[in-house]
């Protein structure tokens, strides 16, 4: 199953690339960029010999990675050190706790882009481009994203709570979150390492800079959903962006529909579910920092189009994306040998830039 949808990633894409809205015209191309274009793709990299392989091996995964988010923004991870078990266990809690009933997930209601946490119910928040408080208004009211969701933050945080349902409610739920948030941490330490080898930094460059566990990890409950309605124009569910940190890891059950923007044609390509692998990407902080030496790629949540895309309605959709960020404190400015023709932004504080771009997203 899996190696056989690793050959078909494999296929040149621009076969695939049909889901292009009509704004999104395929622009005129040529020489090198025709070749970028045709060969768009999320690539699969294998992590195994990050973990156990020589310092060469252990170059050349880094090397990889960095190579993905210069070129793509998004790459697969496979051999990812994340036990199966546990991630399943994490998706069957989720799946609990949004069938618990409405009022219940009403009382832990996200309520302010400084925390970060809670419950966010269908409807709520709209995921653009745009930072018009008033675009991002007119869009939540007339093509809202078709999902709910759960935010979980660092447990540990001197300030803001996590919205925890009781353990009566879903006695699971907590402790199954926790463990989960804690592997994905490592894990992004780990990606932050590889770039850093891949970047020529000395490999625990990024440690005291992203240690502290300023991350969201975001539940997604997709519900089934009209067809007709997800291809009215401008309806996704969840619209066009980019995310904001510095990594988004994207754990999906194997529904579809997630999709990535070639930027050389504006077209859309699936980022088809592989078993065992963690989809992958760089956020606008991330690439802001690397002075857009890596892309923070557009991408969205379409009707699947799998085997099962004949039904009137689509099938419920299971995600879950954890957010990674560096340290609230952290100043994030060109890094060293990314300057090119000079550094494009000023420097900002991490959290000052997140609580900006959630405040407009959410008010
Ligand atoms: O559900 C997904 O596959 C992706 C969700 C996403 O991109 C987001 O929440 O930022
Ligand atoms: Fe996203």
């Amino acid at each position: 199953m899996a190696a056989t949808l690793i050959s078909r990633l494999g296929l040149r894409y621009s076969a695939l690339e049909t889901r292009g809205t009509l704004d999104h015209g395929r622009k005129a191309m040529n020489g090198t960029r025709a070749l970028a274009t045709q060969n768009f793709h999320v690539p699969v990299v294998n992590f195994g010999k990050f973990w156990n392989g020589s310092p060469q091996d252990r170059l050349a995964v880094s090397n990889e990675v960095v190579r993905a988010f210069k070129e793509v923004g998004f790459l697969y991870i496979k051999n990812h050190n994340i036990d199966q078990n546990i991630i399943a266990r994490t998706f069957y809690e989720s799946d609990e706790f949004f069938k618990l009933p409405q009022e219940v997930k009403d009382r832990l209601a996200w309520e302010d882009p400084r925390a970060n946490r809670g419950y966010v119910k269908q409807g709520r928040e709209r995921v653009t481009q745009s930072n018009d408080p008033d675009e991002i208004a007119e869009l939540r009211r007339t093509a809202p994203d078709i999902k709910e969701s759960m935010e979980i933050g660092n447990d540990s945080d001197p300030v803001w709570r996590n919205h925890w349902p009781s353990p009566i409610e879903a006695p699971k739920f907590t402790p199954t979150m926790l463990e989960f948030y804690d592997i994905c941490h490592e894990l992004h330490m780990d990606v932050l390492r590889a770039i850093a080898l891949g970047l020529g930094f000395e490999e625990n460059y990024f440690d005291p800079l992203a240690d502290g566990k300023y991350h969201t990890m975001r539940l997604l409950n997709y519900p089934p959903v009209a067809r007709e309605l997800l291809a009215a124009e401008g309806q996704a569910r969840a619209g066009a962006h980019s995310d904001y940190g510095s990594l988004t890891f994207v754990f999906q059950d194997e529904v579809g529909g997630l999709e990535v923007q070639n930027p050389h044609t504006e077209n859309y390509i699936p980022a088809t579910p592989i078993p065992g692998t963690i989809v992958v990407n760089v956020g606008d902080l991330l690439a802001r920092w690397s002075n857009d030496l890596f892309r923070s790629t557009l991408h969205r949540v379409v009707s699947p189009t799998g085997t099962d895309s004949t039904g009137a309605l689509t099938p419920k959709r299971q995600s879950i994306a954890y957010f990674c960020n560096p340290n609230a404190d952290t100043i994030v400015e060109c890094l060293p040998g990314c300057e090119g023709d000079g550094p494009k932004y000023p420097a900002v504080r991490t959290e000052d830039y997140i609580v900006g771009r959630l405040d407009a997203t959410y008010n």
